[in-house]
């Protein structure tokens, strides 16, 4: 089976716009296990301009599901995720300033630096994940820092579903197919979609967890927009 991750960034994204505390993101983390989620997933950027690090510790007790934390790993991120333990941590190659993820490791490139790092979190007893794309090296590679998964970063996916699903996906198979055969788990994210979800899964059926954000909190909007407006016109009745 597939797992659910949520990832909230967005909803601190919401809450920090007004500087109070609405909406509560750890309300909106214990309402999404209560509401089938399989695992809450926060991305902590340098700059704190959605989840905080204040956050993913106040998360901690609240996520009783598995807890993903995603980022760059520097000292302060390293630092952060040792303490707070979660079940997972991605690695993701970001820059400092990055307005989102938008590449994968090079795992040949960052091989003795990856293989330091993941060491570090697994003596936490912290599983590991590295962000990657489909180049086949690059995921042999990832096995030799004996990383536990890989996660793929499906913003190509999501791009080239709309023109051609077969091609978009054709890729993603191979390199799940690599994974799998070095020892590999597989995750995947980045703009999943209800438009192009379902066909990566039935292409890659055992991947173990899926963490899907930006179009997930659009459709939750979307979705709710319409109760949301009669409950508000009923108030003027
Ligand atoms: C690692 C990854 O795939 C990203 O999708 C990330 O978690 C999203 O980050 P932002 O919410 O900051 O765009
Ligand atoms: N790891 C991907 C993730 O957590 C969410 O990405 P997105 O759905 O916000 O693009």
């Amino acid at each position: 089976m597939t797992k659910l991750s949520v990832n909230i960034n967005k909803i601190a994204t919401l809450r920090n716009a007004r500087g109070g505390n609405a909406p509560d993101v750890l309300k909106v983390a214990t309402d999404c296990q209560l509401f089938g989620a399989e695992g809450i997933t926060v991305h902590p950027r340098p700059d704190e301009r959605h989840i905080r690090y204040a956050d993913v510790y106040a998360l901690r007790p609240i996520v009783t599901t598995e807890f993903n934390i995603e980022g760059y790993p520097s000292p302060e991120f390293i630092d952060l995720v040792c303490k707070v333990k979660p079940e997972q941590v991605t690695l993701v190659p970001d820059a400092h300033d990055a307005i989102t993820s938008s590449a994968g490791w090079d795992t040949i490139a960052h091989a003795a630096f990856l293989k330091e790092v993941v060491a570090e979190f697994q003596s936490h007893g912290i599983r590991v994940s590295i962000f990657i794309d489909t180049n086949p090296d690059n995921i042999r590679n990832a096995a030799l820092t004996e990383t536990d998964r890989i996660e793929l970063y499906t913003e190509p996916y999501a791009t080239n579903y709309v023109l051609s699903p077969d091609q978009a996906v054709a890729p993603f198979v191979e390199a799940a197919k690599v994974a799998r055969e070095v020892g590999l788990g597989v995750n995947a994210g980045h703009d999943l979609s209800l438009v192009n979800l379902s066909y990566l899964h039935k292409n890659i059926p055992w991947m173990a967890e899926v963490s899907i954000g930006h179009a997930l909190i659009c459709d939750a909007l979307y979705l709710g927009l319409e109760q949301t407006i009669n409950s508000y016109k009923k108030q003027l009745l």
